[in-house]
């Protein structure tokens, strides 16, 4: 069995009197793909900005392959390559599409800053490369046709993936997917499944995903951890999840 790439350990998150994540532990095996689910208020988004480093969590471990990142902010975390999307999309909406991709890639930089000022052969070569790497993933979110479009003008569903190009341009070895169906019609979320299907097999990426609808998340996770009140109640595959009584009983209410 393969090291995990993501372990969370006794993940605590308090918000004055609210334990909004209590005692929350996982881990995500390398190109596995791994849904938190859970009713409104559960305490996913929580543990994704734990994670992300978008809040310091107040108790708990957080390890990338081995390496303890709890407490990073989410620079130091993006640099450890585990990027996210948002609930709300977030794009540099005055911008091109193509423009979003660059700037994505503006820390990847070879070229030293000198270089750029100078006009050198070096400098004019890597952002050739960094257009090449936004045209290719415009081609695999079928975007290419909007390459100068300015991003707000985008279709939202067009915006969702435009957000997910924008991470996977940097290479991450943890993507993490915050509601990537929310607003999208049945085909764009068939799409999706298919898209996120493709960059676990054909990029190697690993998938951390928060989603609300259950087609997708049984249809593409591998495991399922199931939160309520920020505690833990279940986790496994989709079969298994389907047919844990606390989970249907978290869903549906005591009858
Ligand atoms: N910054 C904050 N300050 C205070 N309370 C917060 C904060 N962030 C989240 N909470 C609370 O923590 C709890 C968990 O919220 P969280 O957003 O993580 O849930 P969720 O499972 O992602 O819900 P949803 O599915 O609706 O997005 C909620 O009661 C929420 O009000």
């Amino acid at each position: 069995m393969s090291a995990p790439l993501l372990e969370v350990k006794d993940l605590c998150m308090r918000f004055g009197g609210l334990l909004a994540v209590d005692h929350v532990a996982f881990d995500v095996k390398p190109q596995e793909v791994f849904a938190i689910i859970g009713p409104n208020g559960a305490g996913k988004t929580t543990v994704f900005n734990c994670i992300s480093g978008f809040y310091q969590p107040s108790s708990g471990q957080i390890a990338l392959q081995g390496q303890a990142i709890a407490g990073y902010t989410s620079h130091q975390v993006a640099r450890q390559g585990v990027v996210r999307t948002f609930q709300n999309v977030r794009l540099f909406k005055g911008m091109t599409v193509l423009e979003n991709l660059l700037v994505a890639q503006h820390h990847q930089s070879q070229a030293p800053l000198l270089a750029g000022l100078f006009n050198t052969a070096r400098y004019r070569r890597s952002e050739a490369e960094k257009i090449d790497q936004a045209m290719h993933w415009l081609d695999v979110m079928g975007l290419r046709e909007f390459v100068n479009r300015e991003a707000g003008n985008l279709a939202y569903g067009h915006q969702r993936r435009l957000e997910i190009a924008r991470c996977m341009i940097t290479k991450p070895r943890l993507l993490m997917l915050d509601e990537p169906a929310a607003g999208l019609n049945p085909q764009e979320k068939k799409d999706l499944q298919a898209l996120i299907d493709q960059l676990r097999r054909q990029y190697g990426v690993t998938v951390l995903l928060i989603e609300h609808d259950m087609g997708l998340v049984m249809g593409v996770s591998e495991r399922i951890l199931v939160m309520e009140y920020g505690k833990p109640i279940a986790m496994g595959t989709p079969d298994a999840i389907r047919n844990d009584e606390r989970v249907i009983k978290a869903y549906l209410g005591e009858a």
